[in-house]
């Protein structure tokens, strides 16, 4: 047993000691090798760094460190001798108490204001954040606005079906939760407390490979909230998955998500490496300077290479977790792996959701990856215009979702208009997740707030919506 006393005195990069779930580790030679940075491991030198580690990572990560790190369990007694935590050069965060009625959220604008007041600077920063000079995500939120509806009226629109399938699963909403990564960051109850707003509800979700909580456990919590409905909530978990480097570490993953019960693979196509997400990096250097480090060093290892720390999450790139080398033909034996149906995440034109078709994809998503990956990227909106053009075929033969920049039932309608079978939502979830937990999940699709403004507009706009999936004229 090691002395809590003993621990503090290790808060230095020449020695560098911190507990985690009760255990004593030596992450000296760790911490510039920790993809994260080590200012985050500095900043916890001596101290209790089980908080902010689990914000982050699964606990079953510790053992990623160098053999010979853990140096015993921490006597209990002596914990208060241990150092705090130093605190993170950031701005003040609003209590949840102070932030409006989840009812006076009426817009996503709304979720998306109060989660800037709720989330601490850096991970407000992560969410938020998009490549270079924004505007991939710009170009996603201000396509939607760029069509008009032209309504029919005096029409019977009295009674509206919203409802569809995703991959063969019903849904009665057009749209589902996206695949978004860490968001232990975002809410202490991380993916867990997200399922359990998508059950309620009857959502549908996808998640990710980078979660914070690991694929089992997060089963495990969907297992849990549809026993509390009585089993009764239509919502099903799709896994997204990042292709590792390594090929037995990929298909172990698959399997891992097939055993789980994950009932489709949405497999990222547009990462082969991590975007430039500008505002990250200005942050991690400004980290790393007020602990004293010059500049960030991070590990310089070859993009594509071992990689023994997946899965990874969204700020940096962590070698060999994002394969860059990921080919059509590898389609194959991932195919062979999962066993299942597979949609391609992240395609961004015409010619390659051909290219989906002809290799016997279940469906593909339209996406630009929220604007995080290319700079300059084509909008879901325009490549699902450019596929009606040249391959409207595509439309018919596989399921075509799109996501980036929905932020209102009318830009879910306006893509159902034109074909797509359902919607992704991102940002907004999260947003919603950061300032209400689940609560806020189910929130953001209630009727009375703007995701389901499509409820209101069902109304007038049904018939629009019949109309124009087969006379759509771009105004
Ligand atoms: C056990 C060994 C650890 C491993 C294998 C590990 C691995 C990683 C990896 C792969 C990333 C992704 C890099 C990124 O996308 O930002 C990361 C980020 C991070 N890690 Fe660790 N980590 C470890 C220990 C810790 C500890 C002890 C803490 C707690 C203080 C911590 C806190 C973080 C945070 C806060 C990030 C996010 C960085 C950002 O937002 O830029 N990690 N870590
Ligand atoms: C914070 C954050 C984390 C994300 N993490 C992942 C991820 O782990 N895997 C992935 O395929 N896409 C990820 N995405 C992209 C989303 O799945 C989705 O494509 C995008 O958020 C849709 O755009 P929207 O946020 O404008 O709705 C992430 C997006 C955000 C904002």
């Amino acid at each position: 047993m090691l002395d809590g006393a003993e621990v503090a005195k290790h808060a230095t990069r020449e020695s560098c000691w911190i507990v985690i779930d009760s255990k004593v580790y030596d992450v000296t030679s760790f911490l510039f090798r920790h993809p994260g940075g080590a200012a985050i491991l500095l900043r916890q030198a001596g101290s209790d760094a089980t908080a902010e580690f689990a914000k982050v990572h699964p606990l079953d990560y510790v053992q990623e460190l160098p053999e010979g790190s853990c140096l015993g369990p921490l006597d209990p007694k002596t914990a208060t001798s241990l150092n705090s935590p130093k605190p993170q050069p950031s701005r003040e965060v609003v209590s949840t108490e102070e932030l409006p009625h989840p009812s006076l959220c009426v817009t996503t604008g709304d979720f998306e204001a109060a989660a800037k007041s709720a989330l601490p600077h850096r991970f407000w920063t992560y969410v938020s954040g998009s490549a270079n000079s924004g505007l991939s995500l710009k170009g996603n939120l201000d396509d939607w606005a760029r069509i008009r509806f032209r309504p029919r009226v005096l029409r019977n629109v009295g009674t509206v079906d919203m409802g569809g399938s995703i991959l063969g699963h019903k849904t009665q909403f057009p749209f589902y939760v996206s695949a978004m990564g860490t968001m232990g960051n975002i809410h202490p109850g991380a993916e867990p407390e997200t399922v359990r707003g998508i059950v309620r509800k009857g959502l549908h979700g996808v998640i990710s490979t980078a979660s914070t909580k690991t694929p089992d456990e997060i089963m495990d919590s969907y297992r849990r909230e549809q026993s509390q409905v009585g089993d009764a909530s239509p919502s099903v978990l799709f896994f997204q998955l990042y292709l590792p480097t390594d090929r037995e570490k990929a298909v172990a993953l698959i399997k891992r998500a097939k055993a789980a019960g994950y009932q489709g693979i949405w497999l990222t196509v547009d990462t082969p490496l991590l975007g430039k997400r500008t505002a990250d990096r200005r942050l991690q250097a400004i980290e790393a300077l007020s602990m004293g480090l010059e500049q960030e060093q991070t590990p310089n290892r070859p993009i594509g290479g071992e990689n023994s720390l997946a899965p990874a999450f969204g700020g940096r790139d962590v070698p060999g977790q994002l394969s860059p080398h990921t080919t059509w033909e590898d389609l194959k034996w991932i195919r062979d792996a999962w066993q299942g149906p597979i949609v391609l995440k992240g395609i961004q034109c015409a010619d390659d959701a051909k290219l989906a078709m002809e290799h016997g994809c279940e469906g593909i998503l339209l996406s630009n990856h929220g604007g995080r990956q290319l700079h300059t990227a084509p909008s879901a909106l325009m490549t699902l215009l450019e596929i009606r053009t040249y391959c409207p075929e595509v439309l018919d033969k596989l399921e075509v979702y799109v996501d980036g920049g929905l932020r209102d039932g009318a830009d879910v309608l306006k893509a159902i208009c034109l074909g797509a079978t359902a919607v992704g939502v991102g940002r907004p979830y999260l947003y919603a997740l950061a300032a209400y937990g689940s609560r806020g999940i189910e929130r953001c699709t209630d009727s009375k707030s703007s995701m389901l403004r499509f409820g209101v507009l069902r109304v007038t706009l049904l018939t629009t919506f019949k109309y124009c999936r087969k006379n759509w004229r771009l105004l």
